[in-house]
């Protein structure tokens, strides 16, 4: 293992609002889309990243970052930062930007795997006590429904660690949305090299992400999305695909030593389980990493089944499961699985 890398786990951080119905009307339903681009840069400056790519469709705005995505919907938003980016710092500013739209926050979200290199973390990610403190610090005081648990694994590198916070409305998740994040490390080598760009490529970004989709199967995950994509200089990559009101987003820091890739989605309870099972399989083949995690918040306890059917014919081998409940999340269900040649 390298001494210091590129950290390739990501923070995520995810905002529910809620409007006046009859504004939300007057503003055509767009919430917190109406955001101009220079509070969002603002946001990501307090986060210390910007926007490398952006598109759009009837639902939300997704945009790739230079360290990973965000996304934009009427009521909600969805950031997730990898590198030694402090993600927790957008919480304040895009309250105050939302406000201003006459949008109060409700629900939030904070999610993480266990840094590779957590010396290299700043403030306030230096570790998880210090981050709750953080977070809490800057919620509005309407958000009493509060809970932060660190789940554990097996091994102790990788354990997920959750903040959920709600008000009084927001306390039940009743809706059937899934998210699923997948956290995988130790990438085969071989398909990891196709996240580099070839030696003396003059290709931009675009040209080169656009190249790496096709060449690694990532368009072949959900054939119906819109795939937004870019490939990094010298190596890493980063898309998001746009699917209907639905988005995914795939990670790859592809450098030995410290390699990580990442794969999130969103379902609903009530998806055909053949489907969910295929994708996975299919994002988590593009790596054929040794070491898996899967984490799904949703209000299902029985969503680990679906995982476990996608992971067990590649070949990866459970080893840990644990279940939590967040009183403004829902179940929180986390399983890590390795290569059953490893252990
Ligand atoms: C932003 S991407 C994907 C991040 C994602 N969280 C992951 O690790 O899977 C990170 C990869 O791009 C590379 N990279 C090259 N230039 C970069 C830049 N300007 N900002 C961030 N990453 C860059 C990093 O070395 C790393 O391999």
């Amino acid at each position: 293992m390298a001494v210091s890398g590129f950290e390739g786990f990501e923070k995520r951080l995810e905002l529910h609002f809620f409007g006046d119905d009859s504004l939300s009307n007057i503003n055509n339903n767009m919430g917190l889309r109406l955001l101009d681009f220079e509070s969002i840069e603002q946001v990501l400056r307090a986060v210390q990243c910007i926007v490398v790519s952006a598109v759009g469709n009837h639902f939300f705005d997704a945009y790739v970052l230079s360290e990973s995505s965000m996304f934009v919907y009427p009521t909600k938003i969805i950031i997730k930062t990898c590198g030694t980016t402090q993600l927790l710092k957008s919480v304040r500013p895009l309250t105050h930007f939302a406000n201003k739209l006459n949008l109060k926050l409700c629900g939030c979200r904070y999610t993480r795997g266990s840094f590779i290199f957590p010396k290299s973390q700043p403030f306030p990610h230096t570790n998880f006590k210090e981050e709750v403190i953080y977070i809490e610090e800057n919620l509005p005081k309407n958000l009493v429904y509060r809970k932060a648990s660190v789940m554990p694994s097996k091994n102790p590198c990788y354990s997920w660690h959750v903040f959920a916070a709600g008000d009084q409305n927001h306390r039940k998740k009743s809706n059937s949305d899934v998210t699923f994040e997948i956290c995988m490390t130790e990438l085969d080598r071989h398909l990891a090299r196709k996240f580099y760009k070839k030696a003396g490529d003059c290709k931009t970004g675009d040209s080169a992400g656009k190249e790496m989709t096709v060449l690694t199967g990532i368009d072949d995950i959900n054939p119906r999305a819109f795939i937004c994509d870019f490939a990094f200089d010298p190596c890493g990559y980063s898309t998001n695909g746009i699917d209907g009101d639905r988005y995914s987003t795939i990670h790859v820091t592809p450098e030995d030593g410290y390699s990580y890739a990442s794969f999130e989605c969103v379902g609903s309870v009530y998806d055909d389980d053949v489907d969910i099972v295929e994708t996975l399989k299919k994002a988590v083949q593009v790596f054929k990493p040794a070491t898996v995690s899967v984490s799904t918040t949703s209000n299902s306890r029985e969503v680990w089944t679906t995982v476990a059917r996608a992971m067990e014919p590649l070949g990866l081998k459970c080893r840990t499961f644990a279940m939590d409940e967040f009183p403004a999340a829902g179940t929180v269900v986390f399983q890590t699985f390795t290569a059953a040649r490893r252990k």
